[in-house]
C-alpha cells in the first residue's frame, strides 16, 4: 500500500477465484440444519440445492469442501502466488464471505491448523535461507492495518494511531505513515501478526463468538537486490481478511454492534459494486466510494495477481446469503489484472538503505583518517615534553603545550567514539539485511527433506489444479459437442433436437428469470435491513442533537456547527467565519442566569414548565416544490377604464392578481441542527 512505480507493459490475469465450505457447526448441528451445499473438488464445481429442484450450480478455479485444511489451499493456491511475490510481483489474497463462514480461520489459521498468513511467512524464509543465490540481499518488513468504521487505524502502532490514505484513483492510493516493521525470520513475523492481531476489533455476535469487526490488511514486502547488476526488485503481498456481511435479525446485533455491521455491510456493498462493474468492464468504476476498495484498487483491475477465497457455510438457513457470496465470487472471475515485476521502484527501501551505509561508511573512514592524524600529532608533541627544555623556555609556554596535548587527546577520544557509534549503526543496518542461503543450508538433512516434501506437495498441487481444468473444458466440450456432432437422419428427428434445444433455452432462461427475481429479492432485503439500521442510527444522532439543541447554548452551537468533515484528510475543519454569527469562542452564560441556557429553557414561560417541552412538535416546513404560477401581464387595450371592484381585506389570506387565494407564509423558525436533520431523516 505504499506508494510505487506504475507498471510499464502488462499482461493480462484474471483473478482466481477459490471456493471454501466449512463443515456445519455445533450449533448448527444440534439445532438440525440441513446441508445445502454439494463441493465436486474434481470439477472446481459448488451446487446448492433449492427446495424447489431448482439447484445452482457454479464452477470456479478450485472448490473445497469441509475435509480441505490450510495446507491444502496453500499448496495448491497460494504457493505459486508467494513465488511471483518473490520474483517481484505484487500478490494480494483476500478471504470474502458470510459472518462465521471461516474467514479468519483460512487466513491466520487456528492452533491445530496454521493458515494462510503464516504459512506465507515461512515459504518467504524458506525461499531466502534455502534457495536464493548469496549474491542478492533481502529486505523483508511487514505492516498491519484494519478498516473499523471507516477509520484506517494502524495495527502495528501501540497507540493504534489513526491513518490516512493518500493519492488519487489514476496513480493508486497508498498509507503513507503506517507502520513497517524489517523482520529477520519467520518466527518474528508470526509475533507482529499476533501482537497486530490481538490489537484487532473482534467481538462476539449471535453467528460468531468471535467475530472480526474490521477488515484486515496484512502487507509483507520483500525486497531482494543483486550484488552485480544493482537491479532491485519489490514484490508486496496483500493478505486480506475481510469482515463478514451480516443481517441484523440474524446476528442480533445493536448499538455498536450494528453501528459496525452497517459500516461492514457498506465497504462491502462498495466492494461488489466495484467487482460487478470490472467484470461488466464498465469505463467507470468506484474505488472511491469506500476506504476498503480504495485499500484493494491494485489488486482489483490493477497492477497485482490476485487469489480470492470465498468462504460459505453449508447449512439450509443461510441459503441466501451462500448464494450472494457464490454469485459474487463467480462474477471476480472475469476481472482481468496486468500484474508486472516490479524492477527498480523509486519507493525501494533497500536502496535507501544500501546508501544509507554507504555514508555511513563513507563518515567512518573520514573519523578514522581525523583520529589517524590526531594521534599522529600527540607522540610529537609528547616527544617535544620529554626533551630537555631550554632554560628560557617560559612557563606559561609549557601550560599552554599541556592543555593542548589534552585538548587534541579529548579529540581524539571524541572522534573515536563517534567512529564507534557509526560502525554500531552501520552494523545495525546491515543486520536488517540478509543475504540468501545459495543452497548451503541443503546440507542439513532436515531442511532439504522439507524442501523436498514441499516441492512435490507443489508438483501435486499443479497436477491437480491441471486436471480440474481439463475437467471443466471437457464438461463443456461434451456440452456442445453433443449438438454440433448429431446428425438428423429425418426431418422429424431434427424438430425432436431443436424442441429439446429450445427447451433447454427455455429453461435456462427462465432459471436466470428467476435469479433475477431472487437478486432483486436479496437486494430488496438488504436495503431495508440497511434502511432499518439507518433509521436507528438516525434516531440515536436525533436524540443527540435535541440534547445538544436543548442544553447546549446556541453560542456553542455555532462555534461546533463550523466545522465539517473533509474526506480526503480525514479531519474536521473548520470553516471560515462568514461573518454573519457573533464570532464567540465559548458559550457564554445567559445575563442575569448562573448557567448558560438554550432557547427553549429561556422561552417566556412558568419557570416550572421550562423543561417539559423540549420537543418541538410542530411540523417541519419542507421546501417548496412548485412556484408560484405569475400570469403574464395582460395586453394593453385601449377600452373605456371601469372602476376595479373593492375587496374585502382579510389580514390572514394573500390575494394575488390571479385570483388564487394562499395562506401567508408562516413566520420563520429558528434553524437548529435538530430541524435540519427532521427534514433529512423524513426524506
Ligand atoms: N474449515 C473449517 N473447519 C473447521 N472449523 C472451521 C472452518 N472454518 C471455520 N471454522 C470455525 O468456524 C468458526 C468461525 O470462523 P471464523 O471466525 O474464521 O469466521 P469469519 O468468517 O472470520 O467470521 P467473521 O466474519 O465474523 O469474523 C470458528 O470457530 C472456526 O474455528
Amino acid at each position: 500500500m505504499e506508494k510505487s512505480a506504475r507498471p510499464r507493459t502488462a499482461l493480462n490475469e484474471c483473478v482466481k477465484v477459490v471456493v471454501r465450505c466449512r463443515p456445519l457447526s455445533e450449533k448448527e448441528t444440534l439445532e438440525g440444519y440441513d446441508e445445502v451445499v454439494q463441493v465436486c473438488p474434481e470439477r472446481g464445481a459448488v451446487r446448492v440445492l433449492n427446495s424447489k429442484g431448482q439447484d445452482k450450480v457454479f464452477t470456479y478455479d478450485a472448490a473445497y469442501d469441509a475435509s480441505a485444511d490450510n495446507q491444502t489451499i496453500y499448496d495448491e493456491m497460494v504457493r505459486p502466488l508467494v513465488a511471483s511475490v518473490l520474483d517481484g510481483f505484487n500478490g494480494c489474497v483476500f478471504a470474502y464471505g458470510q459472518t462465521g463462514t471461516g474467514k479468519t480461520h483460512t487466513m491466520q489459521g487456528s492452533p491445530t491448523d496454521e493458515g494462510v498468513i503464516p504459512r506465507a511467512f515461512r515459504h518467504i524464509w524458506a525461499h531466502i535461507e534455502n534457495a536464493a543465490s548469496p549474491d542478492v540481499t533481502h529486505l523483508v518488513s511487514c505492516s498491519y492495518v484494519e478498516l473499523h468504521l471507516e477509520d484506517v487505524r494502524d495495527l502495528l502502532a501501540k497507540d493504534g494511531k489513526k491513518l490516512t490514505i493518500r493519492g488519487q484513483e489514476l496513480n493508486g492510493f497508498y498509507i503513507p505513515e503506517m507502520t513497517s516493521v524489517v523482520c529477520k525470520s519467520a518466527a518474528e513475523m508470526v509475533r507482529v501478526m499476533t501482537a497486530g492481531a490481538r490489537r484487532r476489533a473482534a467481538a462476539c455476535t449471535d453467528m460468531n463468538e468471535h467475530s472480526s469487526r474490521s477488515h484486515a490488511v496484512f502487507l509483507v514486502t520483500v525486497e531482494a537486490a543483486h550484488k552485480h547488476t544493482h537491479v532491485i526488485r519489490v514484490g508486496k503481498l496483500n493478505l486480506v481478511d475481510l469482515a463478514g456481511s451480516e443481517r441484523q435479525r440474524k446476528t442480533n446485533a445493536s448499538a455498536d454492534r450494528l453501528r459496525e455491521a452497517s459500516r461492514i455491510n457498506q465497504a462491502l456493498s462498495s466492494l461488489g459494486n466495484v467487482i460487478s462493474a470490472l467484470a461488466e468492464n464498465s469505463p467507470h468504476v468506484p474505488y472511491r466510494d469506500s476506504k476498503l476498495t480504495r485499500i484493494l484498487q491494485d489488486s482489483l483491475g490493477g497492477n497485482s495477481k490476485t487469489i480470492m477465497i470465498a468462504n460459505i457455510g453449508p447449512a439450509q438457513y443461510n441459503y441466501d446469503e451462500t448464494v450472494t457470496t457464490l454469485r459474487y465470487a463467480h462474477r471476480a472471475k472475469a476481472i482481468k489484472n496486468k500484474p508486472v515485476r516490479n524492477e527498480d521502484p523509486a519507493d525501494a527501501k533497500l536502496r535507501e538503505y544500501q546508501a544509507e551505509i554507504e555514508r555511513l561508511r563513507a563518515m567512518l573512514a573520514e573519523r578514522r583518517g581525523a583520529e589517524r592524524r590526531g594521534a599522529e600529532r600527540r607522540p610529537r608533541r609528547a616527544t617535544k615534553k620529554t626533551q630537555p627544555e631550554p632554560e628560557s623556555e617560559e612557563p606559561d609556554d609549557q601550560e599552554s603545550i599541556e592543555s593542548e596535548n589534552q585538548l587534541a587527546e579529548s579529540l581524539v577520544e571524541q572522534e573515536k567514539r563517534q567512529a564507534e557509534e557509526l560502525e554500531q549503526q552501520i552494523r545495525a543496518l546491515e543486520a536488517r539485511l540478509v543475504q540468501g542461503g545459495g543452497g548451503k543450508e541443503l546440507l542439513n538433512n532436515l531442511n532439504e527433506s522439507q524442501l523436498i516434501l514441499e516441492q512435490r506437495h507443489s508438483e501435486i498441487a499443479e497436477r491437480k489444479k491441471r486436471e480440474v481444468e481439463m475437467q471443466q473444458k471437457i464438461d463443456l466440450e461434451e456440452e456442445t459437442t453433443a449438438s454440433v456432432t448429431s446428425t438428423f437422419t429425418s426431418l422429424q428427428q431434427e424438430v425432436d433436437h431443436k424442441t429439446q434445444r429450445l427447451k433447454r433455452c427455455l429453461s435456462k432462461y427462465l432459471s436466470l428469470r428467476e435469479e433475477m427475481v431472487e437478486q432483486r429479492e436479496a437486494h430488496d432485503a438488504e436495503r431495508r435491513e440497511q434502511e432499518a439500521a439507518q433509521a436507528a442510527l438516525v434516531g440515536a444522532l436525533r436524540r443527540r442533537l435535541l440534547l445538544a439543541d436543548s442544553f447546549v447554548p446556541r453560542a456553542g452551537r455555532q462555534h461546533v456547527l463550523r466545522h465539517a468533515w473533509n474526506h480526503d484528510t480525514d479531519t474536521w475543519e473548520r470553516q471560515e467565519h462568514s461573518g454573519v454569527e457573533p464570532l464567540t469562542s465559548r458559550p457564554v452564560a445567559a445575563p442575569g442566569r448562573r448557567r448558560p441556557l438554550c432557547e427553549a429553557a429561556l422561552a417566556e414561560r412558568l419557570p416550572r414548565q421550562r423543561c417539559e417541552d423540549l420537543l418541538d412538535l410542530r411540523p417541519i416546513p419542507l421546501p417548496s416544490t412548485t412556484r408560484v404560477y405569475v400570469p403574464p401581464p395582460p395586453p394593453v387595450v385601449h377600452v373605456k377604464q371601469m372602476p376595479e371592484p373593492k375587496l374585502k381585506k382579510e389580514p390572514d389570506i394573500e390575494v394575488r392578481k390571479s385570483g388564487v387565494r394562499r395562506p401567508a407564509p408562516r413566520p420563520a423558525r429558528p434553524s437548529t441542527a435538530h430541524h435540519r436533520l427532521g427534514t433529512a431523516g423524513g426524506r
